[in-house]
């Protein structure tokens, strides 16, 4: 089996580690160097995961899974490529770091040493992840099917050029979160007209799984989907008049606009 280390075990390290195990994979093949060390017990204690020190996770792992913040990406690659990496054993990189370009990882590493870049989202926790893969430049076609197999167990696996990392941050790395600020909101919305908050918020948890559940298996597109919802004259047209004319579209262009700039600004500074 695939030996792999998580490097970081804040909130997507863990939610990796969480759908990975969930999914079947062996605890005795994961470990996490995390040097928060109360964090570090946490997720020994949650998980059965042995915890250890970057120089031990990376000698001993196949895949060596960069989850730190962006600004720690260089002193963790640094420590990574003191260690006795071993050619022969194929071992990689796989970043989930934002931003950071895998140009900025191969000349820290030995020469050759592969790095595929991954920008996962935190629903991998419950098996319904969307990973997006973009190989470095000496990642070979066996270290991405390698990656996809592994990832491919916590949600789906979609593969682009590296250019394109930046908008895909924007877009499923951060789009959790623009789903979870519209339940917020639809829940105080729902509780301002006299629901009350339990109610309120089982309708908009329920009525969202059902709503991806129908994007997902249904042949229509979002728009006729919503068409079909939208009686004429009647309340869902009222609702979505305030929407549109409240700006939610450029609202979202420039929020995943700003993202994107963010991504690549991350990249920059982190030196
Ligand atoms: N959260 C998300 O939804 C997503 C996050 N990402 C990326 O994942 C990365 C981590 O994000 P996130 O999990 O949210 O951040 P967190 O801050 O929750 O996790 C980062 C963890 O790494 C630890 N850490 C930092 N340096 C080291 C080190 N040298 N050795 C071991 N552990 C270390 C941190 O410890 P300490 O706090 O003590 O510094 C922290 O616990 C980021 O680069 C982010 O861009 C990508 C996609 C989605
Ligand atoms: O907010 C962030 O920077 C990270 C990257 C994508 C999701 N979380």
């Amino acid at each position: 089996m695939t030996r792999i280390a998580v490097i970081g075990g804040g909130r997507i390290g863990e939610a990796l580690i969480a759908g990975l195990l969930e999914s079947g994979h062996a605890v005795r093949d994961l470990v996490v160097a995390e040097k928060f060390e109360s964090r570090a017990a946490e997720l020994a204690s949650t998980y059965g995961i042995l915890t250890t020190s970057i120089s031990e996770a990376s000698e001993n792992a196949d895949v060596i899974v960069l989850a730190v913040k962006p600004g720690d990406a260089e002193s963790v690659v640094t420590e990574i490529a003191k260690t006795d990496l071993d050619g022969e054993r194929e071992q990689l990189i796989v970043s989930l770091i934002a931003g950071v370009p895998t140009a900025k990882f191969e000349p820290k590493l030995p020469a050759g040493f592969p790095v595929i870049r991954v920008m996962p989202n935190t629903p991998m926790l419950v098996g319904e992840g969307v990973s997006v893969l973009a190989p470095g430049r000496y990642a070979k076609a066996e270290h991405l099917e390698l990656v996809r197999t592994i990832l491919s167990s916590v949600g789906k696996v979609v593969t682009v050029k590296e250019n394109q990392l930046d908008a895909v941050t924007a877009v499923s790395g951060s789009g959790p979160a623009y789903f979870f600020l519209v339940a917020e909101a639809m829940v105080d919305a729902g509780v301002g007209l006299g629901l009350s908050r339990d109610v309120a918020s089982a309708l908009v948890v329920q009525t969202m799984v059902g709503s991806a559940a129908m994007l997902d298996r249904s042949d229509e597109t979002p728009t006729e989907l919503r068409y079909a919802v939208t009686s004429p004259g009647g309340t869902t047209a009222a609702a979505v008049r305030e929407l549109e004319s409240n700006g939610l579209r450029a609202a979202f262009f420039h929020a995943l606009s700003a993202a994107k700039d963010r991504s690549t600004e991350m990249g920059i500074t982190a030196e």
